[in-house]
């Protein structure tokens, strides 16, 4: 069997934490191989290896049967390696074409020929059905298109081995069919590519074989055809899980969040959200369903303060707080765990502990007089941490930054229960996240609603609005379409009414 690439025991030590300790992932010509495993698994550290950012302590690569040292990620390239991070490093305003070619005008002999260099993305485009226009500007472009031009980078520079790290966590349904259509034209065309993703159903429907890592070791490597995802999802995770939702009818209370007519402008200055109402009560879970930009963003920068409404009326508790402020907001009991866990969610440079008690570091006990009380902070810091299982080398001293993609959002999401609030706005809380810890907030999320409080839930992932919400409320272009009762209703039915099709009376 030809291997295009070996990682053999591989092992990588950061300060407090074996990231890879041991681990063999042998890529096969030609397959699609995921690699699976927990948040802080150790799935990035690896790929940040074989791509040249990071060297390995100890273990040996070889790259068509040759032991290789891969210095930085120029080598990497050089050696047909191309990789695609989940977060994508465009230049907003510059077109696809120049950022294909950023970096490769420093090569020796590099002739500046944009016409010619834009000709061959084209090809390069049409060849693997990725349908991407050379000359538009990335900051006019979908995330899905955004991540085709890093996959064209890829190319454009002859990469043999594609590294693709969470492809589609930041991608509609939709997108990530067309993602997997446009993997398996790569490895038609003799690529080979190393998938990392937490959903199963992605590597049942693409790959040929999975690497499962635990706590920073190999557990095994699986033909993906002859093995459910029950079984790969409890390598991973060393125990038994369940993918349902154990849940008791909700037992509504008073209105909590009434949205009364209300329009609020997008990025472009237009109706992004058009005269929406809508009532979430305590002790109920209320989803928002719909396709990507269809008027979600706006809504939820709305209600925390963060965009201004046009018209209409926010109301928390039976008080219009239209017009305050995003703090006096936070005071009120609004919690938002937001989108972009990096942009909003943590101050990457802040310690842990610092990042735990951002709401509330004026507040006793935390500070008293002015001055922090570090041993109140560290004990308040360090129960949020255990009890979401965030997973760190230095726990509450840990700098954010160092923390895994997953654990990062599960201390947000610690975070923002912890503080108990009236409502919370929970926004795809569990991207990014595997098996086992999408489990584990999914019966926070519905303890908190048992508590009596209002969730506000807006999700891609049907799967999960569909099994978390009391009720679902189905956007559409800004408007709302309709509020379904949860389980009288199916993914069929919210399709239909995602893509405006009214199904269904106001509940
Ligand atoms: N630069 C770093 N400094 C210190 N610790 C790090 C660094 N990079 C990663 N780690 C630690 O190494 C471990 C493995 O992290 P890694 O990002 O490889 O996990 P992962 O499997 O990719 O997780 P996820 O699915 O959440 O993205 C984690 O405990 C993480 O905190």
């Amino acid at each position: 069997m030809e291997f295009v690439v070996e990682m053999l025991n591989i092992r990588k030590e950061f300060p407090g934490v074996v990231a890879n300790d041991d681990i063999t992932l042998q890529l096969r010509k030609g397959e699609i191989h995921a690699l699976l495993g927990e948040n802080g698994a150790g799935k990035s550290t690896l790929m940040s290896i074989l791509f040249g950012m990071y060297q390995p302590d100890r273990g040996t690569i070889k790259v068509h049967g040759e032991q290789v040292k891969i210095a930085n990620p120029n080598v990497a390239n050089k050696l047909g390696i191309g990789m695609v991070h989940q977060h994508f490093k465009l230049v907003s305003n510059f077109t696809v074409t120049e950022n294909i070619i950023l970096g490769n005008e420093l090569k020796k002999g590099f002739v500046l020929n944009i016409k010619e260099a834009a000709r061959r993305i084209e090809e390069l485009s049409k060849r693997y059905g990725l349908n991407v226009d050379p000359h538009a500007k990335i900051e006019d472009i979908s995330v899905g298109m955004q991540q085709r031009v890093e996959i064209l980078k890829m190319l454009y520079r002859d990469a043999e081995v594609l590294i693709l790290d969470e492809p589609s966590a930041v991608l509609t349904p939709q997108e990530i069919e067309e993602l997997g259509k446009i993997m398996l034209s790569l490895v038609a065309e003799g690529k080979s590519i190393i998938l990392i993703t937490h959903k199963l159903k992605e590597i049942k429907a693409v790959a040929n074989r999975c690497t499962v890592i635990r706590r920073g070791k190999t557990i095994g490597t699986v033909d993906v055809a002859t093995t459910s995802e029950l079984k790969m999802a409890e390598m991973m995770v060393g125990r038994n899980v369940t993918f349902k939702v154990e849940k008791e009818e909700s037992r509504p209370g008073d209105v909590i969040l009434k949205l009364e007519g209300l329009t609020v402008n997008n990025n472009k200055n237009v109706p992004g959200l058009k005269d929406f109402n809508l009532e979430v009560r305590a002790g109920e879970i209320v989803g928002i369903a719909g396709v990507e930009g269809n008027g979600q963003t706006e809504l939820v920068e709305a209600i925390t303060g963060l965009r201004k409404a046009e018209s209409g009326r926010i109301m928390l508790d039976g008080h219009d707080i239209t017009r305050e402020s995003i703090r006096g907001r936070i005071h009120k009991g609004i919690a938002h765990i937001p989108e972009d866990r990096q942009k909003r969610g943590l101050v990457l440079d802040y310690t842990l502990e610092e990042n735990m008690i951002l709401q509330v570091y004026n507040r006793k006990p935390f500070s008293k007089r002015g001055i922090l009380d570090k041993g109140a902070i560290r004990k308040y810091a360090s129960g949020i941490l255990e009890s979401f299982d965030v997973r760190s080398g230095k726990g509450p001293l840990s700098v954010s930054r160092s923390l895994s993609g997953g654990n990062q959002q599960k201390a947000i999401i610690g975070r923002e229960i912890e503080l108990d609030p009236g409502l919370l706005i929970a926004v795809q809380p569990t991207r990014g996240l595997d098996v086992g810890s999408i489990e584990y907030i999914h019966k926070r999320l519905i303890a908190h609603r048992d508590r009596g409080k209002a969730v506000l839930l807006i999700s891609l992932e049907l799967d999960e609005v569909l099994n978390v919400s009391d009720r679902i409320a189905v956007l559409n272009n800004g408007e709302l379409i309709g509020v379904v009762k949860a389980s009288e209703t199916n993914e069929n039915d919210i399709g239909a009414m995602m893509a405006g099709v009214k199904i269904g009376g106001d509940q």
